[in-house]
């Protein structure tokens, strides 16, 4: 008998878009199936194909594919090479696209051409959506999209992806049958040299009229003054500066508000319910667990309003050659920057974002600090901490200190990633030359109040829903071990003490109490792997509990200022600096490495320096407030 495999492939033609980096095809697939697919002004920010399904203008339900930016079809770095494996039909459980949707930045065909005769070569039946019509209208440039499509060979639609001009039309197109055939224009491109394509774009921008070089833009004035040597690196910080100051001075009035609605909540329920393990488990447990975590969501959202401020105005890629210098002394380039930048948000975006790092050894360097960049997920563990000892005072004229110290703890976590990434330059055999680092700068562009709001509802749904999730899950799981087996008859201290986890957390309290530890802390950090934020709600929960008998629901933040000393306080923040306490990063290390080698070296390293690092801070505290 013989085998045959068979594919089986969802129903409906496929359709993939393709294109330059930062053209606007994520922006296009958004409006096309009505998805909210991450759109920045940066490029290498689609690094997955990701699937989407629209309707064409007849009805047609099609398959669409939004797929990574790339410049040719020879790929040079993991994200080009999906896109390329998808057009030769050989990426995984896909079969061959049946069009291509070429999307082109209209102020820059002369590299964008190149990509669609290659496209062509590939024997697809293509279609152009020619977009950023609106700035190539504003810089005065005028292209003839009929000759350009006899030229070609292929329909072209005018589009504006932002503002959803051109979809119809394209929508339309779609049901036009001679579309899905391959046609030969004015251009061939037969010979596949890059020298004939660049020959050919030439000619037929001439042709077009197009040959002419654009006048300087207002961007260009800009960046006189934010990439000026001196200046810019300053404008940098200060932007930075300013940022954290904001997560601090803006957060306090929609924090008391939330805090506020929790204690409500916990004591209306507390009225409702007899004593006993229901009305535990609600108040202390959850109440009080979740609760410690959402009080953060303001803060987490100002430093996202900033990130996101940032991304779309096309600053990034500028502070990425700003820091390509600096970068590039630790043996990293400026590549590096926009992966290592994604990571404040989260490690594991910012891990997958190395797919557009060319080099292997620069990717993997990359991937190994990721994690020490301060994700949102620290935000709440270090706002607690710092919002119950560092006094709320202007220093040097206006500066909040809280802020400082928010400031001062990123830079320790980039110090800290610098430094190791140097040390496996110096220490590893892979070769190491720095490399200039070739980067597109965008234009800058007001960012839309659309997808700012969009990203900022985003982001509030993942905290929401790690709220009530991961964060959730771990604190019943933590109330559940909290509360059993009870205090036995004649105790006298809370039953959380007799408990499991109270057991667990005396047991490891022996390996960290030289870092200054208390056995609720190291409880804590216990769940606290599955996400850091977990450590909060655990606090929550075993001071909520150990508080039993009296008034148990009491706000954290005055209940650990008044029981941890300070250099305790200072020993933990380090320890969140460094310390690997996220599971799933660990998992998309595995991922993105193949193996179980890089997790495991990555997991020992950074518990190493989180140790090494609250020892130092703990012991010097120590020495120097007593
Ligand atoms: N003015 C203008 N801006 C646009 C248009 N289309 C997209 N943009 C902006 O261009 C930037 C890039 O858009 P994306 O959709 O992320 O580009 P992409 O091609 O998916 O980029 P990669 O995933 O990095 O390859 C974003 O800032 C968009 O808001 C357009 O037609 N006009
Ligand atoms: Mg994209």
């Amino acid at each position: 008998m013989t085998e045959s495999v068979i594919h089986l492939h969802p129903a409906g033609k496929l359709l993939a878009l393709v294109g330059n980096p930062n053209c606007g095809k994520t922006a296009l697939f958004n409006r096309l199936t009505g998805s909210n697919q991450k759109v920045a002004n940066y490029a290498g920010v689609t690094v997955e194909r990701k699937e989407g399904r629209l309707k064409s203008a007849a009805g047609k339900t099609l398959r669409l594919l939004d797929l990574p930016g790339t410049y040719s079809l020879h790929p040079r770095s993991p994200d080009e090479r999906v896109t390329c494996d998808v057009l030769a039909g050989r990426a995984r459980g896909e079969k061959k696209p049946d069009l291509v949707v070429c999307v082109l930045d209209a102020t820059n065909l002369r590299r964008n051409l190149r990509l669609v005769l290659a496209v062509k070569r590939q024997g697809l039946p293509v279609v152009i959506a020619l977009n950023m019509a609106d700035l190539a209208a504003s810089r005065g440039l005028s292209i003839d999209v009929d000759a350009l499509s006899r030229e070609l060979g292929v329909p072209v639609v005018r589009t504006i992806a932002t503002k959803g001009e051109g979809i119809d039309e394209l929508k339309a197109l779609l049901d036009r049958p001679e579309v899905w055939t391959t046609r030969e224009g004015v251009v061939t491109a037969s010979s596949s040299s890059q020298e004939a394509d660049h020959a050919t774009v030439r000619d037929l921008l001439k042709r077009l009229g197009l040959d002419r070089h654009l006048p300087h833009l207002p961007s260009d004035r800009v960046d006189r003054v934010l990439l000026h040597p001196v200046a810019g690196p300053i404008i940098l910080m200060v932007v930075l500066f300013l940022l954290f100051q904001a997560v601090f001075s803006w957060a306090e009035p929609p924090m008391d508000a939330i805090k506020a609605a929790v204690d409500w909540l916990g004591q209306t329920i507390s009225g409702y319910l007899p004593e006993g393990l229901l009305r535990s488990l609600l108040v202390d447990g959850i109440i009080a667990g979740c609760g410690a975590v959402l009080v953060f969501l303001p803060q987490i959202l100002i430093l996202f309003f900033f990130i996101l401020l940032l991304e779309e105005s096309g600053y990034l890629p500028r502070a990425a050659f700003l820091l390509d210098r600096l970068m590039g002394s630790v043996g990293l380039s400026g590549r590096s920057f926009i992966p290592l930048l994604s990571s404040f948000a989260c490690a594991i975006p910012g891990i997958m974002a190395t797919r557009s790092i060319a080099n292997p050894r620069d990717r993997l360097v990359t991937i190994m600090i990721a994690p020490m960049m301060t994700c949102s997920a620290r935000l709440p563990v270090y706002a607690l901490l710092i919002g119950a000892f560092i006094p709320q005072r202007e220093v040097w004229g206006g500066l909040e200190l809280q802020g400082l110290v928010l400031f001062g703890l990123y830079l320790v976590g980039i110090v800290g990633a610098f430094a190791v990434a140097w040390v496996l330059k110096r220490f590893t055999s892979a070769g190491s030359q720095v490399r200039p680092l070739m980067m597109e700068l965008p234009i800058y562009h007001w960012p839309h109040a659309r997808s700012i709001a969009i990203g900022l509802w985003q982001r509030t749904e993942i905290f929401v829903k790690r709220v009530g999730g991961v964060i959730l899950t771990m604190t019943i799981v933590l109330w559940a071990l909290s509360s059993f087996p009870g205090a036995p008859p004649g105790a006298t201290g809370a039953p959380i003490e007799y408990s499991i986890a109270g057991w667990i957390g005396r047991g490891l309290s022996h390996l960290l109490a030289p870092i200054g530890f208390n056995w609720q802390i190291s409880l804590a950090l216990v769940p606290g792997m599955a996400a850091r934020e977990v450590a909060i709600s655990s606090l929550g929960t075993v001071y909520a509990l150990s508080a039993a008998g009296e008034d148990a629901a009491q706000a954290l933040t005055p209940l650990i200022a008044s029981s941890w000393s300070l250099p305790t306080a200072l020993s933990l923040l380090a320890w969140y600096v460094f310390a690997p306490q996220c599971l799933s990063t660990l998992a998309a290390v595995r991922r993105e490495t193949g193996g179980l080698k890089m997790p495991a070296i990555m997991l020992a390293y950074l518990f190493g320096l989180a140790y090494l690092a609250s020892f130092i801070t703990f012991r010097v505290a120590t020495w120097l407030l007593g």
